[in-house]
């Protein structure tokens, strides 16, 4: 007797927010299942969130820190969704109790990059103008680029990609060049318009927890998709990027704090991960920073790492920036 045919499966449903960026990044991931899975169907969902709808409350205001991520996890909770694609560093690090970060797939350019308003000559961050005005909401962009280069001025900048570089680009608009990451540029077709990397070596900046690495979150214990996804992690990514985050956690630090870090894999057959970071006052003139260098192996090794970087900065002072910071904020609304 032969088997009854199996249902087939129904659709894997890959949640992400509704912006450009967004949609490419689950693109990209959904051709990678499709190629690991190819009898599978996927459906991609693109939701716009609260956090994309909001585009003049102070970012801290806002008071939850998963603005971007709580309705892309309710509805992985309630089952609308399989798996959600998120840029990793908007993801936060503590996760609701019904989630779980599943896997990390191979990261992208994790650095900050400069580009400059179209037809203006300046290509580096040191020969722009004296009072030239930097677009960017990111309190660790500006907080880092006071302290290193005091002759420039800054203003906030929000919107998806395309808007903030339209708004750089007209000719009318304050601004002389913005900030953004460069994988976010480059996913998007504009690495072209990239005019300086900025890093420990260039620039001097450090980038955020996370960035470049995109962050597969599923449901607690839906272990078929677990495995399906961890056949796209990347090993290497995944420590790297877990140190950064145990770091962050550690440092109680959301995406709204000035906190800058780097890795790289270094040493014999690049087993030692080394990780710099640095925790800066607002406007740039008290700073913290350290770096330590060891073999990683493990996720958990990943995460003790990190958290020793982070308490060693505490000891150093980092606690007390962080603190005032906190504490110098304008009420919530
Ligand atoms: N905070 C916004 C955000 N979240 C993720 C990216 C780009 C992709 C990435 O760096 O992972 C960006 C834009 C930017 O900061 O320039």
């Amino acid at each position: 007797m032969s088997e009854p045919p199996r249902a087939p499966l129904p659709p894997l449903r890959i949640g992400t927010r509704r912006s450009n960026l967004a949609v490419v990044q689950a693109e990209g991931i959904r051709d990678s299942l499709q190629r690991i899975a190819p009898d599978r169907a996927f459906e991609i969902v693109a939701l716009h969130t609260l956090g994309d709808k909001d585009k003049s409350t102070e970012l801290y205001n806002f008071g939850a820190k998963n603005l971007w991520t709580a309705e892309l996890e309710d509805k992985l909770t309630s089952r609308d969704l399989d798996v959600i694609v998120h840029c990793l560093k908007d993801m936060p690090t503590r996760l609701p109790e019904s989630c779980d970060l599943a896997a990390i797939p191979l990261r992208d350019d994790p650095r900050d990059a400069l580009i400059v308003k179209a037809g203006m000559p300046y290509t580096t961050l040191k020969t722009l103008p004296e009072g030239a005005i930097v677009g960017t909401s990111s309190v660790r962009r500006s907080a880092q680029l006071r302290r290193l280069y005091p002759h420039l001025r800054f203003a906030n900048l929000r919107g998806n990609v395309e808007t903030r570089l339209a708004k750089v680009d007209d000719p009318e608009s304050e601004y002389t060049c913005m900030i953004m990451s460069a994988a976010g540029l480059e996913r998007v077709g504009l690495k072209h318009r990239i005019n300086q990397y900025l890093g420990s070596k260039d620039g001097g900046i450090l980038h955020a927890v996370g960035q470049g690495a995109l962050g597969l979150e599923i449901r607690k214990g839906d272990d078929a998709v677990l495995e399906l996804l961890g056949r796209l992690a990347d090993e290497k990514s995944t420590l790297a990027c877990l140190a950064e985050r145990a770091l962050l956690y550690t440092l109680e630090g959301g995406c709204t704090v000035p906190i800058g870090v780097e890795t790289e894999w270094v040493g014999d057959g690049a087993r030692v991960l080394r990780m710099r970071a640095i925790v800066v006052s607002l406007d740039g003139t008290r700073s913290v920073e350290d770096s330590l260098d060891a073999e990683v192996r493990t996720n958990d090794e990943a995460r003790a790492f990190g958290k020793e970087l982070a308490e060693r900065l505490v000891k150093a002072g980092a606690d007390a920036i962080l603190k005032e910071i906190v504490a110098n904020r304008p009420p919530k609304n």
